[in-house]
């Protein structure tokens, strides 16, 4: 994040008059960072020899899977009627799992821009994110984007669009960020009708962080943006929630290459760099202030990022566990919203028990700690978090199957939400349907327009997280979107069901499950367990259980395996190759009671049929 050491710092204080910040919010795929391209370029911050598409997408997985995980600022130039504006535009992720940056970064903006695909209408996303807008009491620019598609239908989806939020369909904006047409009228419009920041020039400094992120070299930078005074170049400054205080090693605006500043005054939006090396020591959410002029009252208006799925995470090769822990480390420093700890099993040894904002959060972790940190991992199925009273009035708060209490329960609480699904009307029944199955309740129905409703439920979100999208689409022949949000706590009829191996039980198979649904469960584990495990010289019996009561059983025969029934005569010096060879391939079993388990089966047994989370969750 270096600047160029001859480079002059640029002056601090921006008129704030001249400022406007926005962000752009869309459901996924929508073409929010193709038209930051398109800003980019026009607004003649990036050069063309320069451009790549999603230029703010920095991260390889981002770009690998072509979205947006962090969130990015950047400062751009405007001319509008012989004034030059500045623009900050803070790019946002479009997926749920990452939500919650989306609402870090419209504290920061004065106005969004909601931008809708030309082709596909209002999805779920847009609504979810039209709806936070208006919390923020944001300024809202209505955009079709993809005109230049052939199956675009602006005129439709301008009503659709107009309709929602309340203006004429003349006012929604029609442009494409693959072509460019229509984006410098866009850019002018930020300027006519996005509020410029207020804030009180001569008061203590305030900054609000929106995000924090880890640089190799400089370690954190912060992302700010100061609602009041002014902080400086070298300035002392102090994180108000903890006190701490740091020196301003660097200070200076993203444009989007990093530039250095003498200062960044009332709205201006820009990163500070104090040679932390932790991002939980840079909070999303707290206020930066001056140490020597502290202000009084800290920003409000932020929630923490919550854990919504757990899973534990076990390296295959043993001694590879603190290799593991480094990277896990090193991985929190960027992503506040990762927490671990570590966990035990008698199956898979030793490991950590990992929360994640939803399943593509899982996915993206582990994928970088295979990629980035080379090692080969084993997951245990995903679960959501449970509140679980004990027959002694004792409320535990369950994140993993093996902690579940033993002995009678008075209550299991589990998380439930709200769900929000767009579909056409054709499809309606099919939703239901599936939404019933899975213990959803009806909150409510409205159309769109005569083709499209969206369709609420309150439902549990261990019924949503996993594969409901997968059937969502399916059922839909591809057209519903889903968004959901936390919504508290129900009351449910669950159990856990354990697996056992010739009577031992198996933690890492264990999992709690409607009470409904742990048949089939216990069936299925069994059945694809007696396929995996080789047989053994005894019989091994397989069976699903709750508490004490068995559910399913299935056996598997057993054999002697005679590796030296091929070696007939006498040569001895064969003979004991073959022994040895025998004794290698036992090291890679795991030795479950007296089973001998090899480290497929548990992967095999694990690993959901259910494919790539992002392709399961995108719209
Ligand atoms: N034809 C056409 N395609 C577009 C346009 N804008 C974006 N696309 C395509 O739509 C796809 C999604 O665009 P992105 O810009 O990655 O969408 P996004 O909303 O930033 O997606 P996330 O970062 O994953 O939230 C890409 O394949 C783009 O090439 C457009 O104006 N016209």
């Amino acid at each position: 994040m270096s600047p160029k050491a001859s480079k002059p710092l640029v002056p601090a204080k921006t008129d704030p008059a001249a400022i406007r910040n926005f962000c752009i919010i869309a459901h996924i795929d929508h073409g929010k960072s193709t038209l930051a391209d398109r800003m980019l370029q026009l607004t003649g911050v990036v050069q063309p020899r320069d451009m790549k598409a999603q230029y703010l997408d920095r991260m390889d997985i981002e770009r690998e899977r072509g979205i947006t995980i962090k969130s990015q600022a950047v400062r751009m130039p405007w001319e509008y009627a012989g004034e030059t504006f500045a623009f900050h535009m803070i790019d946002t992720p479009g997926h749920v799992d990452f939500s919650y940056e989306v609402s870090r970064s419209l504290a920061a903006c004065e106005g969004a821009l909601l931008l809708v695909d030309a082709a596909q209408g209002i999805e779920a996303q847009t609504l979810a994110n039209l709806y936070l807008a208006m919390e923020h009491e944001l300024a809202i620019i209505p955009v079709l984007n993809k005109i230049d598609l052939p199956a675009a239908m602006p005129e439709k989806y301008a009503e659709e669009l107009a309709h929602l939020i309340g203006c004429e369909p003349e006012d929604v904006l029609r442009v494409s960020g693959k072509t460019g047409e229509g984006v410098d009228a866009l850019l002018d419009r930020i300027v006519e009708e996005i509020p410029a920041p207020v804030g009180q020039p001569d008061a203590p400094a305030r900054a609000m962080i929106f995000d924090s992120v880890y640089d190799t070299y400089r370690g954190v930078v912060t992302f700010v943006r100061v609602v009041d005074g002014q902080l400086g170049h070298r300035e002392k400054i102090q994180m108000m929630s903890t006190g701490v205080t740091h020196e301003l090693l660097e200070i200076g605006v993203s444009s989007p290459e990093p530039e250095a500043t003498k200062g960044l005054s009332v709205g201006e939006v820009g990163y500070l760099i104090t040679g932390v090396k932790d991002v939980r020591q840079s909070k999303v959410g707290d206020t930066v202030t001056s140490a020597n002029k502290p202000a009084e009252a800290i920003i409000g208006g932020y929630e923490d990022p919550k854990p919504m799925v757990f899973s534990g995470l076990f390296p295959i090769d043993g001694s590879d566990f603190p290799v593991l822990r480094e990277a896990l480390e090193k991985l929190q420093l960027n992503d506040a919203a990762l927490n671990f700890e570590p966990e035990t099993s008698t199956a898979l040894g030793f490991g950590f028990r990992v929360g994640f904002l939803g399943l593509l959060h899982l996915e993206i972790t582990r994928e970088r700690l295979e990629q980035e940190y080379n090692l080969d991992l084993i997951s245990t199925a995903p679960n959501v978090v449970y509140q679980v009273t004990a027959e002694d009035g004792e409320v535990l708060t369950v994140t993993n199957p093996s902690e579940f209490p033993e002995g009678k329960i008075l209550e299991i609480r589990e998380p439930v939400v709200d769900a929000t699904i767009i579909v056409p009307a054709e499809y309606i029944g099919a939703v239901m349907e599936l939404c019933q199955s899975r213990r959803g309740q009806l909150e409510g129905m409205d159309y769109l327009s005569e083709e499209r409703v969206e369709i609420r439920y309150k439902m549990p979100l261990a019924e949503i997280v996993f594969d409901f999208f997968d059937q969502l689409k399916s059922r839909t022949k591809g057209y519903a979107s889903l968004n959901w949000q936390a919504e508290g706590e129900q009351a449910a009829d669950l159990v856990k069901v354990d697996i056992l191996l010739q009577g031992d039980k198996v933690d890492a198979f264990s999992a709690i499950t409607h009470r409904d649904h742990a048949y089939a469960y216990g069936v299925k584990m069994a059945s694809k367990l007696k396929d995996l495990i080789p047989r053994q010289q005894f019989e091994v019996p397989i069976q699903a259980a709750i508490g004490s009561r068995i559910i399913a059983r299935e056996n598997i025969r057993a054999i002697r395996k005679d590796v030296l029934s091929k070696c007939y005569g006498g040569d001895i010096s064969r003979k004991r190759k073959l022994l040895e060879k025998q004794k290698e391939g036992k090291k890679r079993m795991k030795m479950v009671g007296t089973v001998e388990v090899p480290q497929e089966a548990f992967i095999a047994a694990l690993s959901s049929d259910e494919g790539n989370a992002k392709e399961k969750t995108k719209k």
